[in-house]
């Protein structure tokens, strides 16, 4: 079994940043470090064009494994580290080829110097470790073009480092770059997905959740803190803010037509988290709404719900269909959590027949019988925030606090 020292990691479309660069590694190391938080042993470093993790023991599998999933990560490869010296890299190479050559594949050796005072140049490392190949392994096939093994070479300050594996990255934008936004996120299976797809692009998210108790359990609640905790891997903790919406639903119930609930109610969740966002330093909103699922998310139901608010709303997952949205649900291990049958606060208030095609002066009409201000305020005032640091973070432990923000 081949026993590794370090990965190696190469950076995305961070690359092409210009002067941005720096901020950019610098908020990807962060992520890194974040989701690898509780593995002591590590030591973790960025530098200009990747990031080096060494091992120092830990089990690489889990690295690799989370290491998979964090936005802004290219590919990463795991190295052996080795001494600085022709003996010892020849040892390790034939070492190394033991364990993972076999007869029929081919190979090359790729090295790259990087102390400059290093007795062989990069040429003369090619040679000199492909002889040592041919050596010891009879039947070694040389092929510069596509080789089955590709073993790299790196002749570093402290030492050199050899690998042969180039494992794919999760892409994307490092979480944090582009910003931060307010995700709605319910209990159910699109919010979570559009979550994802916005850290995808580099946006830091905080999730703003609407609970109704006592007509929404605590197990809905923590429901809907488990799906944030499944987004923490893709770029490190994640703040839930848990807003109390009982007042406002029981106020629209009681003073607004039925078929007029429904929308109602959208249009103060956008005020609330609208309020919260610029409270907090979100630059947007964000929600799961997929054009013509249900009546809310109708062209004339979005607009009129829109119309409370100027901000960029963003909607990633607004054009495709439930099963495009279900295959990334499977993909981020949300979907077994989303379709747990837990009540949210919109379908216990739920009419029967709530309008498709709503109208804004009706919405106005009925919400001049509310004093939509002090609930907004009331509900904002209210809100409740966890950090959620990883996927099995535990309610005993995350840090709650009542915000005193207002
Ligand atoms: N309790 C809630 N807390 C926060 N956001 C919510 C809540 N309920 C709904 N939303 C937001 O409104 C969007 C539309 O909700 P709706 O219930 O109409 O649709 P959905 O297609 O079932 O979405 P989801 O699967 O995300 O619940 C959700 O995707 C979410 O962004």
């Amino acid at each position: 079994m081949v026993v590794y020292d370090e990965i190696m990691v190469r950076y995305g479309e961070l690359s092409t940043k210009g002067k941005n660069r720096g901020f950019f590694i610098n908020r990807l190391a962060k992520n890194i470090r974040e989701v690898l938080s509780d593995i002591e042993s590590l030591k973790i470093t960025a530098v200009r064009d990747r990031a080096h993790i060494e091992l120092n023991g830990a089990d690489y599998e889990e690295v690799s494994r989370r290491l998979t999933k964090v936005f802004g990560i290219q590919n990463f490869s795991p190295s052996i580290k080795v001494e600085k010296s022709v003996p010892a890299l020849k040892e390790a190479v034939v070492g190394l080829f033991g364990e993972i050559y076999q007869k029929g594949l081919t190979f090359k050796i790729a090295a790259k110097r990087a102390d400059h005072g290093f007795e062989l140049d990069s040429t003369e490392l090619n040679l000199t470790l492909g002889d040592v190949v041919f050596d010891h392994f009879e039947y070694a096939a040389v092929q510069m073009k596509r080789p089955d093994i590709t073993l790299r070479v790196e002749i570093r300050q402290d030492a050199a480092y050899l690998s042969y594996e180039t494992l794919k990255g999760a892409g994307g934008m490092p979480v944090g770059t582009a910003g931060r936004g307010h995700l709605m996120l319910s209990g159910g299976i699109d919010s979570p997905v559009a979550g994802y797809l916005a850290l995808k692009r580099g946006v830091e998210i905080e999730a703003v959740h609407f609970a109704s108790p006592p007509y929404t359990s605590p197990g809905a609640l923590k429901k809907a803190k488990d799906l944030a905790a499944k987004l923490t891997v893709f770029g490190g903790s994640i703040t839930f803010i848990e807003v109390p919406f009982t007042e406002i639903q029981e106020e629209i119930k009681s003073k607004a037509p039925q078929a007029y609930l429904m929308t109602l109610t959208r249009r103060f969740m956008m005020r609330v988290v609208d309020c919260i966002r610029e409270e907090r330093g979100g630059k947007v909103i964000i929600n799961g709404e997929s054009l013509g699922q249900v009546a809310s998310q109708t062209l004339g139901s979005m607009s009129v719900i829109n119309e409370v608010t100027t901000t960029p709303v963003i909607r990633p997952v607004v054009t495709m269909d439930k099963i495009e949205i279900i295959d990334i649900a499977e993909k981020i291990d949300t979907f077994n959590l989303s379709i747990l049958p837990f009540e949210d606060c919109c379908t216990v208030f739920a009419p029967p027949s709530p309008k498709t095609n709503p109208k804004l002066e009706n919405c106005l009409q009925y919400e001049a019988r509310l004093d939509v201000e002090g609930m907004v305020e009331r509900a904002v005032a209210g809100i409740m925030l966890t950090t959620i640091t990883g996927e099995n973070w535990n309610q005993e432990e995350s840090v709650e606090e009542f915000a005193d923000l207002l």
